[in-house]
């Protein structure tokens, strides 16, 4: 029987999209690949789409810093459901205070602002369109792209929210082949460093549906880079207004891009499941 030591960590979710997070506050390092992809087993070990770790920030206005990884052990850059889980656990802790913080992402800095209906407010950001950026190496900056997807021309607007995205609106999210053609766009050559794929129908100007088939983790209950994304590629093809609510099957998120040259704002929720310890193995 090989030893171990307890790993503490808390379950969490935003709108569905499930979170373990540790805190490597202190100078602990970052958990190695194969640690990750354990603990992420649904079987073998917790369980997340992505594990996030809380760490010791380096800009002085931030409370804290964290970082990301997708369930296959890849890292992120970005994660919008898991900045309101990391700043509901900084609050939780004692590290945050008042109702106004900033945490630091691999992205870059998110103003959060936590709403008195228990909500989060996080600045996302500005959307970039620009493909070498996303990045998409095809045609050029237009709000819509095509490419040839298993021998059908498949549709969709590419944008960065420091991670990359690729919206395809649809007539029904309920029937859109989310599983094939999402990992399908996903191997492509032109998406160089992967992508997370959202399908979205629109409702009206002010309200989508969206499921998104995430980069590293398959189909989310909820993407909150994603939601962003898509309010970002649906304004810039006409689509719809630039205050949306986004419905994903795991929960509504509130969406405003009040300008092209603005951050998107996300607002939703933050969600404690449990707290537990996992037993790591040590040589
Ligand atoms: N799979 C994403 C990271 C998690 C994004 C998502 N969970 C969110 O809430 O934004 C990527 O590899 O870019």
């Amino acid at each position: 029987m090989s030893a171990s030591r307890p790993l503490h960590f808390s379950k969490m979710h935003g709108a569905g999209n499930d979170f373990v997070v540790i805190d490597l506050r202190g100078g602990q390092p970052a958990p190695p690949a194969a640690l990750v992809r354990t603990l992420g087993d649904r079987h073998f070990g917790v369980g997340f789409d992505q594990l996030l770790t809380i760490e010791d920030s380096h800009a002085l206005d931030c409370v804290a810093r964290y970082r990301i990884w997708n369930g296959d052990g890849s890292p992120a850059q970005q994660c919008g459901n898991g900045a309101r889980c990391v700043a509901a656990w900084l609050r939780r802790d004692g590290a945050a205070t008042g109702s106004r913080f900033r945490i630091d992402s691999p992205a870059g800095v998110i103003d959060v602002e936590c709403l008195p209906d228990g909500r989060y407010s996080l600045g996302m950001g500005r959307p970039v369109f620009v493909p070498a950026r996303v990045p998409f190496h095809a045609g050029g900056d237009a709000p819509v792209h095509e490419l040839l997807v298993e021998g059908s021309p498949l549709r969709f607007g590419v944008a960065s929210m420091g991670n990359p995205h690729a919206v395809v609106e649809v007539d029904n999210v309920d029937a859109a082949p989310v599983h094939r053609l999402g990992p399908a766009l996903q191997a492509r050559p032109e998406f160089p460093e992967g992508v997370n794929v959202g399908f979205a129908q629109v409702l009206a100007r002010d309200r989508i549906r969206l499921r998104v088939f995430e980069r590293g983790a398959g189909e989310t209950l909820a993407c909150g880079s994603g939601a962003c994304a898509a309010v970002a590629v649906l304004v810039r093809q006409g689509r719809v207004d630039r205050a949306v609510q986004v419905e994903l099957p795991g929960g509504t998120l509130a969406i405003t891009w009040p300008a092209d040259d603005a951050p998107i704002t996300m607002a939703g929720p933050a969600t404690f499941v449990f707290e537990g310890e996992f037993a790591v193995a040590t040589p």
